[in-house]
């Protein structure tokens, strides 16, 4: 078995992320990656049709139990969006120690270049993506309060009088390079135990707990959507790696268009595209496993254990 790995995470079946995760495999088959066995993090909660349905698409599932912060967990409003809870299961993904080194990936991302050498980055970091704070999620902060952002730092001074010093660096934690390992996942889960919850949910806590492990990647491997109009000058779509459908409205399997921002022409040739791949019969597994040698065998999911 390969010590590589891509990852993702998928919860429930109300908002339709299972699609997401059928995007996420068809984008790793059509750049070619050696590790097309995408490994899903899968809440009980998600149903066994969906989770056929990963495995007839070269998936391999793996259920992980949620995780629920120690206080505060019926105060689902103070996170930015509600559903935010569920996504401290996230952090199961460091038991996962078949193997050494994987790439976690939100359902909501489109893989659009081979990002293989990524898994070849030195040992004993986290990598991941300067998060932007520009999007109304970000509403409740002091960094939104008064329009500063990492990514043009340049254009709003840190009122160091008023805020003490400026943030630490601050990632999204919908992409990024790990290594599982048990002693990490214990002492993580004994550090989220005594930590109360807060709006970014997992994500902020990751930044706490691996912020001396953290090196920033460049954003082009996790295009945050919202970064197409905060940031303009800072987008080259040709150049992204892996595009981030967070904005709000911008998920392609719920896209009306009607939202706030999607109306945009980039949005839309951006949703389409995720369309053309997940449309596209030469990337289901069944077609691609006859054409191509898979480095690794797809493990079935035992399906005893949640019948
Ligand atoms: O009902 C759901 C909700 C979420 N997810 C999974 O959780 C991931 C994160 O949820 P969103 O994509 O909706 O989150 P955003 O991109 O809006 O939010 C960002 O902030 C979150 C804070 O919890 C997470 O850190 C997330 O990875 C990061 O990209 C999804 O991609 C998907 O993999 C599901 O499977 N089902
Ligand atoms: O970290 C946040 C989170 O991912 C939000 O859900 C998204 O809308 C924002 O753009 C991002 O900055």
């Amino acid at each position: 078995m390969s010590k590589h790995a891509y990852v993702t995470f998928l919860a429930g079946a109300q908002g339709g992320y299972v699609k997401g995760v059928v995007g996420v495999v068809k984008g790793l088959r059509k750049v070619k990656t050696a590790y097309p066995s995408l490994v899903v993090a899968v809440l009980p909660d998600v149903p066994e049709e969906d989770r056929r349905l990963l495995i007839a698409q070269g998936c391999v599932i793996r259920e992980v139990q949620p995780l629920y912060p120690p206080e505060g967990d019926k105060k689902h409003m103070d996170f930015a969006r509600a559903y935010f809870v569920i996504n401290y299961a996230k952090l199961r993904v460091w038991e996962f120690v078949e193997y050494e080194k994987m790439i976690f990936i939100d359902a909501d991302m489109q893989v659009n270049e081979n990002i293989d050498h990524l898994f070849d980055l030195p040992n004993g970091y986290f990598y991941s993506v300067l998060d932007c704070f520009c999007d109304p999620s970000w509403g409740m902060t002091p960094q939104f309060k008064i329009g500063y952002c990492q990514h043009s730092p340049e254009k709003v001074e840190w009122p160091t009088s008023d805020l003490g010093p400026p943030p630490p660096l601050y990632f999204n934690s919908g992409f990024f390079v790990f290594e599982p390992n048990v002693l990490t996942y214990l002492d993580m889960l004994n550090t989220f135990q005594e930590t109360p919850p807060t709006c970014f949910a997992e994500q902020d806590f990751l930044n706490k707990y691996l912020r001396d492990k953290f090196k920033p990647l460049p954003k082009e491997y996790n295009m945050v959507m919202p970064m197409l109009w905060w940031h303009p000058d800072k987008v080259e779509l040709s150049k992204v790696k892996v595009m981030h459908y967070c904005a709000t409205g911008s998920k392609p399997w719920r896209y009306t268009g009607k939202e706030e921002n999607m109306d945009r022409e980039d949005v839309k040739m951006l949703v389409n595209k995720w369309w053309d791949m997940y449309n596209d019969p030469s990337l289901d597994y069944i077609n691609y496993s006859s054409t191509q040698f898979l480095t690794e065998p797809v493990v079935d999911y035992p399906i005893k254990t949640f019948v």
